[in-house]
């Protein structure tokens, strides 16, 4: 379980959120500017909060009274960024493989996996510049995957992506979530896009979470407390 209590002041507001997430998918919505990058950084360790704590399975990574701060690298967690953040000047392969430190057994087993879940096997040779969207944001999620995350963060991952496209990958992020089992938070402006895929939904508003709710999507609807 991932626990996040932390405050953060930011340029026009103070950022101050408490929230636990299982081992399910947890969808942050707000208007822009709400800050649900910031909390995002924040777990990946990008930004050091003011105060608070996040702790991962009893794992200190943030405490602002012990002093602690865990550096990104020694996180464990996945973090799929609103453009992708993919190599232009590498193949779909060497992208996937960046950061992982053993070529063995068992990352090669792996890696052959999540090209079949994600359905990329004949892109491996393809520079990312001869891309789709969705076969862009199928790369970065198959990276972001290769480094065996323990929690894994999406920030508007499906956001470019036509319709068509994106319901087929909300599917499999849904289906690899449940094959994971870790936790994953996403950022989504799109209301169907978080009832398709949240298993909870945070609000927030300038900063704030004006309300937490594991609502089933058909009451979701209903929500008055969107934005
Ligand atoms: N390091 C920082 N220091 C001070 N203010 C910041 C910092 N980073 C972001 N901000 C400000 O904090 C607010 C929240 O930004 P954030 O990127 O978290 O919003 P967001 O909800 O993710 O927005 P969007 O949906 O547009 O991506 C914004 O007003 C932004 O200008």
């Amino acid at each position: 379980m991932l626990q996040v209590a932390i405050k953060k002041k930011l340029a026009d507001f103070t950022l101050d959120v408490q929230f636990t997430v299982e081992n399910n998918i947890l969808v942050l919505i707000g208007h822009s500017g709400a800050g649900k990058t910031t909390i995002l950084r924040a777990i990946a360790g990008l930004l050091r909060p003011d105060e608070g704590t996040i702790i991962h399975n009893e794992c200190i990574l943030f405490s602002s009274t012990t002093k602690t701060f865990v550096p990104p690298q020694l996180r464990r967690v996945g973090y799929m960024f609103q453009e992708f953040a993919l190599f232009p000047h590498m193949d779909v392969r060497k992208n996937i493989w960046y950061g992982v430190k053993q070529h063995n057994h068992t990352t090669n087993e792996l890696y052959e996996r999540l090209l079949g879940l994600l359905h990329i096997e004949h892109l491996t040779t393809r520079f990312i510049d001869r891309l789709s969207g969705g076969e862009k944001q199928r790369v970065a999620l198959a990276r972001a995957l290769m480094a065996e995350p323990a929690i894994l963060l999406l920030d508007e991952p499906l956001s470019a992506l036509d319709s068509d496209t994106r319901l087929e990958l909300q599917a499999e992020l849904k289906k690899i979530q449940g094959i994971w089992k870790i936790p994953f938070i996403l950022v989504t402006h799109d209301i169907s896009e978080a009832k398709a895929l949240g298993d909870r939904f945070l609000f927030i508003k300038k900063g704030r979470q004006t309300a937490e709710s594991s609502l089933q999507a058909k009451e979701f609807l209903e929500c008055p407390n969107v934005g």
